[in-house]
């Protein structure tokens, strides 16, 4: 490792916690021209690390107090580890070596109660805490990850200067800007996190239903997808996916992706955005279905054995559809991308009223527009529409959606009926086109569900011709 010693007070910015993450943004932050104060558990990460990249900015340690010691004040800190009790655990060892004023920053995908909890233990102690979500994966990492901070404004503004230098630079702007106070920035990153699971769901639906249905390989979907997004459904999400289907097993020369056992991991971010949906009221069916593909297709053994005694209807096509599920795959994409995204601005709006943190949507969609996962041209338009109306009550009546909304609906509308018919299972195009089309409709058959209630439970209903009466009750028999 490369030696700490007489080098107290001498470094900018330090960095805790050297796995996949922290360290390319060490390195990140280094390559930018700041002294890098590096910290890990296991000090021989730092020697690797060293060994591989030699930066002359970074230098690092296996003690905390040393690690502390090396940084200038006041003192600005990433953690970088595992969320959940780990955060706890290092901020309690790191709590007394530190001075007031000093910024810790956990960029960890940390449960937004959380970082409001240690955001006012930190403020009781006279130190600074900030919940940032970071998003890019390793290459974001390392080269411009989207930064998504919150915690108090005077902290940011001490660490302003080092996520600007190392946050990715898009069209829209530098990817990274002051989300709100104490858990915003989590809990933006966790609806970040919430969407990617519905879009890539959707990519997963619409390559399954062109394999199956039209018996397309990986590498005409491949194909097919690169042309895809030269247009309005450019997104990392679909270059990640036309970048996976080219990739052959150096083995056997098959396409990767088909040795792929299919069953979904996850860690945490899509079920905590569903549960947070279902406190606030707010539906999110597009990612609740995504997260429950998920944990269906964890159900490998069960559906192997439910497969024999289910059988799947047949797979043949009309004409018509042989020769329109391509153009009707891509409309479908891109609208129900757009009622996925629609639904978790509508969850960050909501989330932002309950606590007061005053997010601008605008933001969000700016910050995203660069070096995130779910990085899209449809942030644009996006962000254009809560540009011109920050109060938006929701994105499919914007403007910018609504007309490309009714256009491409009847082409989803067949791509769904096409895919039921065949038994091949698309739950998120299903469940964002039903959130669509209950939405849209000024009568919902909610007054039989409030008849019923009353019914068996008196649980009393408003009528539509007296709305004066308030809440009555009937007798049904
Ligand atoms: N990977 C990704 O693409 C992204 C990850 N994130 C989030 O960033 C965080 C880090 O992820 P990532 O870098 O991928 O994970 P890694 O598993 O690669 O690294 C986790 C780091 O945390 C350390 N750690 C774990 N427990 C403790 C502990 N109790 N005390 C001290 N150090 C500990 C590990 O040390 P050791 O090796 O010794 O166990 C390791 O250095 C997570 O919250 C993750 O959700 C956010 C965006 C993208
Ligand atoms: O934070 C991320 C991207 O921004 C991670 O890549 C994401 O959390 C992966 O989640 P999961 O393992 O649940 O699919």
């Amino acid at each position: 490792m490369s030696s700490a010693a007489n080098s107290q007070g001498a470094f900018q910015f330090g960095v805790a916690g050297m796995g996949v993450m922290g360290a390319s943004i060490a390195l990140n932050v280094a390559d930018r021209g700041f002294k890098v104060a590096a910290w890990d558990r296991h000090p021989e990460k730092i020697d690797a690390i060293h060994a591989k990249h030699g930066h002359p900015e970074m230098k690092g340690t296996g003690s905390l107090a040393e690690f502390v010691q090396m940084l200038e004040r006041p003192r600005r800190i990433l953690l970088m580890v595992t969320a959940g009790a780990p955060v706890d655990s290092m901020m309690e060892q790191l709590a007394p070596l530190l001075s007031p004023g000093d910024v810790l920053i956990d960029g960890g995908n940390s449960w937004f109660l959380d970082t409001q909890r240690r955001e006012k233990a930190f403020r009781e102690k006279g130190l600074h805490f900030i919940g940032m979500g970071v998003s890019g994966g390793e290459e974001g990492a390392r080269h411009g990850p989207s930064l998504m901070p919150g915690g108090p404004a005077e902290a940011y503004a001490l660490i302003r200067p080092v996520v600007e230098a190392i946050a990715a630079r898009a069209e829209s702007g530098l990817c990274v800007t002051h989300v709100g106070p104490d858990g915003a920035g989590h809990f933006v990153k966790m609806v970040h996190n919430g969407i990617e699971y519905a879009d890539m769901q959707l990519l997963a639906e619409t390559y399954d239903v062109l394999r199956r249905g039209l018996g397309l390989s990986a590498d005409a979907l491949a194909d097919t997808f690169a042309k895809w997004n030269e247009g309005i459904a450019e997104s990392f999400l679909l270059e990640t996916t036309i970048k996976v289907l080219r990739k052959k097993d150096s083995e056997t020369g098959k396409p990767l992706v088909d040795l792929v056992l299919d069953k979904a991991g996850q860690k945490g971010t899509g079920k905590w955005t569903v549960q947070v949906s279902l406190d606030l009221g707010i539906p999110v069916p597009s990612i609740a279905a995504a997260l429950d593909a998920r944990n269906l297709s964890a159900m490998k053994e069960e559906r192997v054995a439910a497969s024999a005694k289910l059988p799947a209807p047949p797979l043949s096509l009309t004409d018509e559809e042989k020769a329109n599920l391509v153009s009707w795959a891509h409309d479908a994409l891109y609208a129900a991308r757009v009622v996925t995204y629609a639904q978790g601005m509508r969850l960050i709006q909501a989330a932002s009223k309950e606590y007061r943190w005053n997010v601008s949507l605008a933001e969000m969609a700016r910050i995203w527009r660069g070096g995130c996962i779910i990085r899209a041209k449809l942030l644009s338009p996006l962000r254009e529409a809560f540009t011109q109306q920050p109060e938006l009550p929701n994105l499919v009546v914007s403007d910018a959606f609504a007309p490309v909304l009714t256009k491409m609906a009847p082409a989803w509308r067949r791509l769904v009926g096409t895919a039921v018919r065949l038994g091949i299972p698309v739950p998120v195009f299903t469940s964002s086109l039903a959130y669509l089309d209950s939405y849209r409709s000024p009568e919902l058959p909610q007054n039989l569900t409030q008849a019923q209630r009353d019914a068996f439970g008196a649980h009393t209903y408003q009528r539509r011709d007296k709305p004066e009466a308030g809440f009555v009750h009937s007798d049904w028999s």
